[in-house]
């Protein structure tokens, strides 16, 4: 999948402009920068939500995940009918059999299907939030600030379930984050996002270890800070 000379205009603001980002199968690319600096203006054209000038290559079903899954959510669905909804081209009993693989790709029992969203925890929500996407089949998956809205101690094991999402189907996904610890966890790659603009993008470990660009070096001096 390949973005080529992306940009996004809202009125006379350019918010992203000229992004140039590849992403391979099977690889995580992270999009990182501060608040502002237009990550989601990227992944909303990606997923064709806001118009755009420039063109996105090789991916024709794009699924979204967003910050907070209780919003993506209809509260007046049971989560089966949810993860389902995609579904519906198949006889029931070939959908139910689905729907719980599915769950089960998010490790989610298959008792949660009868469950409502207000039922389960932020991060039970997340997971069927992703469920729900892998449903429709995607060829790519955008990722926006899914860790975001939870409490630390589930953010882990949804950074987990991203990655071996990666390793079991080969999805490549695009993932956008402000935190950089996070953004270096789960990605293979990262593009660093500075005022509309990817002032770098480099491997994971190359990026960490020797960032090329000011901007970068800020960012990384900022993550042991928040740590202490
Ligand atoms: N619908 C809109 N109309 C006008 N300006 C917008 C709109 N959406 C975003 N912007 C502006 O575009 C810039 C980039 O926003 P965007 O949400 O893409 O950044 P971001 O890096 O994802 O930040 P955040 O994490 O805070 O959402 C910001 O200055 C924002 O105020």
């Amino acid at each position: 999948m390949r973005i080529d000379d992306l940009t996004v205009r809202y009125g006379a603001f350019t918010a992203v402009d000229g992004v140039t980002l590849e992403i391979p199968p099977g690889r995580i690319v992270g999009l990182v920068g501060e608040s502002g600096s237009g990550k989601s203006s990227v992944a909303r054209a990606v997923s064709g939500l806001v118009p755009h000038t420039g063109s996105v290559t090789g991916a024709s079903r794009i699924q979204m995940i967003f910050q907070d899954p209780y919003a993506s959510l209809d509260p007046r669905m049971r989560v089966g009918d949810s993860v389902g909804e995609a579904l519906l081209h198949l006889p029931r009993r070939a959908r139910a059999a689905e729907v719980t693989r599915l769950l089960g790709m998010v490790s989610l029992p298959p008792e949660t299907a009868p469950s409502y969203p207000r039922e389960l925890s932020g991060g039970q929500r997340q997971r069927v939030a992703i469920a729900r996407a892998l449903a429709a089949d995607p060829d790519l998956l955008v990722a926006d600030e899914i860790t975001s809205a939870l409490d630390v101690s589930v953010q882990g094991s949804i950074l987990n379930l991203i990655r071996s999402l990666r390793d079991r189907t080969g999805l490549p996904i695009l993932f956008i984050s402000h935190n950089l610890a996070v953004v270096r966890y789960v990605c293979d790659e990262i593009a660093v996002m500075h005022r509309g603009r990817v002032v770098e993008h480099g491997h994971t470990v190359d990026l960490v270890s020797s960032p090329a660009d000011p901007y970068t070096r800020t960012l990384l001096e900022a993550v042991p800070r928040l740590r202490r």
